[in-house]
C-alpha cells in the first residue's frame, strides 16, 4: 500500500516553508532516532481524515534574478511531476499574479497531473478575496485561498488534496509480485546491478511510465518468478546546485521506497560507508520496509580474511539503527553473488509477512520475563500481561502492561531480541506498541 505523494511548488517567499511546517509539525509523527532526513524538512508524513500521505517540499530557490527563479521553478515543477500524485502550486495574493507563475502553471497543466492552485497569505477573506479571482487566469482551476500563517482554509485545502488521491484499491495492491527498490548515492552501481541482472535473466517487460508515477519499473523473471525492480539510478537532473541534486535524490528515494516491499541499499565498497548512505538507509527503516544492504564493487577490494569482517563491522557501526538488515557483498562487474539477491529478497519478504501465533509469543515473553526481571520504579514493578501480533509489513506487536511509564526502551529491545532469537525476522524491522490494561 504505497502512500500518495503530495508536492509543494511555488515562487520564493510565497510561504511554502510556512505551509510545510504547519502541515508537518502538527499532523505528523516523527520517527525520532533515525538519522535525519526528516529533520531536513524535505519530506514529512501527514495524516488528514485517516488518509496518510507523504508531503515533499521540492525546494528552496535562491532569488537571484528572474531568469534563475524561472529555471529553478521549472526544475521544482519537474520533480513534482515526476514523483507526486497531487501537486500543490502555491501563489501569493500579495505578490499577485507573476509571469513565472503563468509559465509554471502551463507546464503543470500539460503534465496532466492533478494540480491544486493554492493562493496563500489570504489572512482576511473579506479583504483579500477580490484579489484571489485574478488567479483564475492561470487556467489550472479554482484558486483555494489559504493563510498558512493564520491557519485559514487549511482544512478545505486538505480535503481537496485527498479528493485527488488515487482510489484506495490501486493496481499495485492486486499485484503480488515482489517490488524491489534499488537505492543509493550516485555512482554506487545501481544501474550496473540492474543491467547485470537483466543480462542474466529473461526480461519480461519494461513497464511503460506508470499511471500515477513515471518511475520506470523493470520486471525480471528469475526461477519462474517475476520481480519488479524500481530503479532510482541515472535520474539526476542537470541542476548545477549541489543542494538541489541532493534534495532531488532524496525525494526520488522516498517515493521509490514508498512503493517497494524490499529495499536494496547499495553502498560503494571502494568508497566505504558514509553518513549519506545512512540517511538513505534510514528512509527504508522509517517506513518499516524490508532492507538488504548491498555492498557493491567487491571485486575492486583487496581481499584477505579480515576484510569482510572489518567491513561488516564498519557498516553495522554506521547503520546501528538497523541491526536486523542483512549485508551482502557483491560485484555488478563480475556478477559475483548477485544471483543470491533473489533468495535474500524472498526471505526478507517472507519475514515481513510472518505472523506468530499469540500462544507462542506469550510463551516466549514468559520465558524472557523469567530470565530477566522487568524494570521497576519507586517500588512499582512493570508487569507484562499479554503480547499479540496485530499487523505485518512490518510485523507489529502490542504488549499489554500494568503501567506504560515503567516500560523502559531497553526492556522492549530485550524482548525484541528474544523474539528475533526465536523467529529470526531477518531483514525487517519490528514495531512494538505498549498499552496499559487495568490490573485485575
Ligand atoms: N501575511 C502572511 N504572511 C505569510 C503567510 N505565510 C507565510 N508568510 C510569510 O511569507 C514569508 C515567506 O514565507 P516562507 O514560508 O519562508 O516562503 P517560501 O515560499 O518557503 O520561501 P523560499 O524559501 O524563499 O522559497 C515569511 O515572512 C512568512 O512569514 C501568510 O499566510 N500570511
Ligand atoms: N569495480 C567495479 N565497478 C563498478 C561496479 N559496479 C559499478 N561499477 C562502476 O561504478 C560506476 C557507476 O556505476 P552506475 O551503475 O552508473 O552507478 P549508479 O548508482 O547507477 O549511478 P547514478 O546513475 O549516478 O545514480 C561505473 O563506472 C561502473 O562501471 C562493480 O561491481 N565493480
Amino acid at each position: 500500500m504505497s502512500k500518495p505523494v503530495v508536492a509543494i511548488v511555488g515562487r520564493p517567499n510565497v510561504g511554502k516553508s510556512t505551509l510545510f511546517n504547519l502541515l508537518a509539525g502538527e499532523m505528523i509523527s516523527i520517527v525520532k532516532d533515525t538519522p535525519g532526513v526528516t529533520r531536513d524538512r524535505i519530506y514529512a508524513e501527514v495524516n488528514w481524515l485517516d488518509r496518510d500521505f507523504t508531503l515533499i517540499d521540492t525546494g528552496g530557490i535562491e532569488p537571484d534574478s528572474n531568469d534563475i527563479i524561472l529555471s529553478q521553478m521549472r526544475e521544482q515543477a519537474q520533480i513534482a511531476i515526476d514523483t507526486a500524485d497531487v501537486i500543490l502550486f502555491i501563489a501569493d495574493v500579495r505578490q499577485g499574479l507573476v509571469d513565472s507563475d503563468a509559465k509554471v502553471a502551463d507546464m503543470l497543466r500539460r503534465s496532466k497531473k492533478p494540480v491544486l492552485l493554492v493562493v496563500n497569505k489570504v489572512d482576511s477573506f473579506s479583504k483579500f478575496m477580490p484579489d484571489v479571482y485574478e488567479f483564475y487566469n492561470l487556467g489550472i482551476g479554482d484558486p483555494l485561498p489559504i493563510s498558512a500563517a493564520s491557519r485559514l482554509g487549511i482544512g478545505d485545502m486538505l480535503d481537496a488534496v485527498i479528493a485527488h488521491f488515487p482510489a484506495n484499491e490501486t493496481e499495485e495492491e492486486d499485484d503480488d509480485r515482489p517490488r524491489v527498490a534499488i537505492v543509493g548515492k550516485p555512482n554506487v552501481g545501481k544501474s550496473s546491478i540492474i543491467n547485470k541482472l537483466l543480462g542474466e535473466e529473461r526480461v519480461i517487460v519494461s513497464d511503460i511510465a506508470g499511471t500515477t508515477r513515471d518511475a520506470i519499473d523493470t520486471t525480471i523473471k528469475h526461477d519462474g518468478k517475476e520481480y519488479v525492480f524500481i530503479d532510482t539510478a541515472g535520474l539526476r537532473r542537470k541542476s548545477k546546485i549541489k543542494e538541489e541534486l541532493e534534495r532531488y535524490s532524496i525525494i526520488r528515494t522516498v517515493t521509490a521506497v514508498e512503493r517497494a516491499d524490499v529495499v536494496l541499499v547499495v553502498i560503494d565498497a571502494v568508497e566505504g560507508i558514509t553518513e549519506q548512505d545512512a540517511k538513505i538507509a534510514g528512509i527504508a527503516h522509517e517506513r518499516g520496509k524490508g532492507v538488504i544492504i548491498v555492498v557493491n564493487k567487491w571485486d575492486a577490494i583487496e581481499k584477505n580474511n579480515k576484510t569482510v569482517k572489518e567491513y561488516e563491522h564498519e557498516v553495522r557501526r554506521v547503520l546501528s539503527f538497523m541491526p536486523y538488515a542483512e549485508i551482502m557483498f557483491v560485484s555488478a562487474s563480475t556478477g559475483q553473488r548477485l544471483i543470491k539477491l533473489y533468495d535474500m529478497i524472498d526471505i526478507v519478504i517472507a519475514n515481513q509477512n510472518m505472523r506468530i501465533a499469540t500462544g507462542v509469543l506469550n510463551e516466549i515473553m514468559a520465558e524472557a520475563v523469567a530470565m530477566q526481571q522487568p524494570p521497576s520504579d519507586k517500588g512499582k514493578r512493570l508487569k507484562l500481561y499479554y503480547i499479540t501480533q496485530v499487523a505485518v509489513k512490518p510485523p507489529t506487536f502490542v504488549i499489554f502492561v500494568n503501567d506504560k511509564e515503567l516500560m523502559h526502551f531497553s526492556y522492549t529491545r530485550y524482548l525484541e531480541n528474544k523474539i528475533r532469537e526465536a523467529f529470526g525476522f531477518k531483514g525487517t524491522s519490528l514495531k512494538f506498541f505498549i498499552r496499559e490494561r487495568k490490573e485485575k
